[in-house]
C-alpha cells in the first residue's frame, strides 16, 4: 500500500475539531522527525505545524497549506479504519490533504529543489477559522511564501481530475448564530406563553426570502440553517431556541446586504412574537480569490501530466480560510477529483485513495518545474 494511504488512514481515526488537533499535530510532529533531517525546519504554532523543506539555492518560497480539523458528524462509512472519537469524522477530507501534504514534502525531502518550500499545516479551517490568526503569527511571518498553493478534495470528479479557475473560487462565508427568547408554559395555554418554537419557523422560512426577494437572481447567496435547539419536552412551551446557520455570498458587499436584512427580519420577528433576539455572526471567511496568472500557468502545466484532466470550474458557494492567505500572497486553490457518492460533510463520504498519488506527483511535480532554474 501506498505509504500515505496508510497516513491518511491513520488520521481518519483521529478526527479532531478546530484547535483542538492534539493527537493530528503530534502525528504530524513524529512523522516529520522520522524523515531526514538536513533540509528540515519545523516550527508550531497552537494545533498547527508549519515545516520547511530548505532549497539548494533559494530565490523565493513556495508555500503550500493542508487544513488538518474535522467536523462534529458521527461516520456511517462502514471503514474498517473509521473514526475512533465518537461523533467527529473527516467528512471534508482533510485527511486526505494532509497526508497529500506529507507526500509531497517527503518528495521534496528526497529530491530537493532549488527554492525553499513551506508547509503549513493549519488547524480549524472548519471553524473558528484559522488561517487569519495563522498568518497574523511570528511564525508565519518569519516564513512567509512568495506564493501559495492548496487543493480540496471534490466528491463529484472522477480520480486524474483537477478543476479550478483564475479569480473567484469559493465565496464569502459568514457563520450565523440566533437566539430567540420568549416565555415559556403549559402546553395547553399558548395563549399565556410566546412560543420560541413558532418564533424560530418563522424565522427559518422568512430568512429565505431574504435569498428569493432581496438579492439580485443575477448575483447568488446562500442562507443555509444547518441546526436549530430548543425547548425540553413535548408539552411544555419552549422558552428559548436557537438558530445555526452559515451565509454565502460572491461578494464582500452582498454579504453586507444579506446581513442588513437578516437583522431587519429579527427585528419582525421580535415585534410579531413579542420576543428578544441576538444575532451572532461567528467566523467569517474571506473568499477565495485565485491568481490569475499563476492559476492560469498551473493549468497548463498540469495539462501536460498524463493521467491528468483539467477542468475550468465555475466557482462555487463552499467557504474556505485559504481566502485569507490568498489576499495576502499570491496564489491558488483547486479541486481534487476523488470520485464518492456521498458528498462533502456527509457521514458516508468516501473520498477515493487513488487520488492520493496523483495530487502527489502533480504538486510535487509543479513544484519542482516552478521551483527549480
Ligand atoms: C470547503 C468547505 O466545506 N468549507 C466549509 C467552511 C465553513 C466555514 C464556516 N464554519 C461556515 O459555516 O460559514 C464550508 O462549509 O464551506
Amino acid at each position: 500500500m501506498n505509504p500515505f494511504v496508510q497516513i491518511r488512514r491513520d488520521l481518519h481515526q483521529i478526527p479532531e475539531l478546530g484547535f483542538q488537533e492534539f493527537k493530528t499535530q503530534a502525528y504530524i510532529l513524529n512523522y516529520l522527525a522520522a524523515l531526514p533531517q538536513e533540509r528540515i525546519e519545523i516550527q508550531t504554532w497552537r494545533t498547527g505545524v508549519l515545516a520547511k523543506v530548505k532549497g539548494r539555492n533559494p530565490q523565493q518560497t513556495i508555500g503550500y497549506r493542508a487544513d488538518i480539523d474535522a467536523l462534529p458528524i458521527t461516520e456511517e462509512t462502514g471503514y474498517e479504519f473509521a473514526s475512533t472519537h465518537e461523533g467527529l469524522m473527516h467528512a471534508c477530507g482533510h485527511d486526505m490533504h494532509t497526508s497529500i501534504a506529507l507526500g509531497i514534502l517527503t518528495k521534496l525531502v528526497a529530491e530537493p529543489i532549488d527554492d525553499d518550500a513551506v508547509f503549513l499545516f493549519q488547524p480549524a479551517e472548519e471553524g473558528p477559522g484559522g488561517a487569519e490568526p495563522m498568518i497574523a503569527s511570528e511564525e508565519f511571518r518569519a516564513w512567509k511564501p512568495d506564493l501559495v498553493l492548496a487543493l480540496h478534495i471534490a466528491p463529484e470528479y472522477p480520480v486524474g481530475t483537477i478543476a479550478t479557475k483564475g479569480g473567484l473560487l469559493f465565496a464569502n462565508t459568514s457563520e450565523l448564530f440566533i437566539d430567540v427568547k420568549g416565555k415559556g408554559g403549559h402546553a395547553a395555554f399558548p395563549h399565556n406563553a410566546n412560543d420560541m418554537i413558532v418564533a424560530a419557523s418563522n424565522l427559518v422560512l422568512q430568512l429565505q426570502t431574504i435569498i428569493s426577494r432581496n438579492v439580485n437572481p443575477l448575483d447568488s447567496a446562500v442562507i443555509t440553517i444547518g441546526k436549530i435547539t430548543g425547548g425540553t419536552v413535548q408539552n411544555i412551551i419552549a422558552e428559548k431556541a436557537r438558530l445555526e446557520g452559515t451565509i454565502r455570498t460572491l461578494s464582500a458587499e452582498s454579504m453586507e446586504r444579506v446581513k442588513s436584512r437578516i437583522e431587519a427580519v429579527v427585528r419582525g420577528i421580535e415585534a410579531s412574537f413579542a420576543c428578544e433576539a441576538a444575532i451572532d455572526y461567528g467566523a467569517m471567511y474571506y473568499q477565495v480569490d485565485n491568481h490569475e496568472e499563476l492559476t492560469a500557468e498551473f493549468m497548463e502545466y498540469a495539462r501536460t501530466q498524463s493521467g491528468v484532466k483539467v477542468v475550468e470550474c465555475t466557482e462555487a458557494m463552499t467557504g474556505e480560510d485559504f481566502g485569507y492567505m490568498l489576499r495576502d500572497t499570491p496564489g491558488f486553490m483547486f479541486w481534487l477529483g476523488v470520485d464518492s457518492a456521498y458528498g462533502l460533510h456527509h457521514a458516508k463520504l468516501q473520498p477515493s485513495e487513488d487520488a492520493i498519488e496523483t495530487a502527489i506527483s502533480l504538486v510535487s511535480g509543479y513544484m519542482a518545474w516552478k521551483g527549480t532554474r
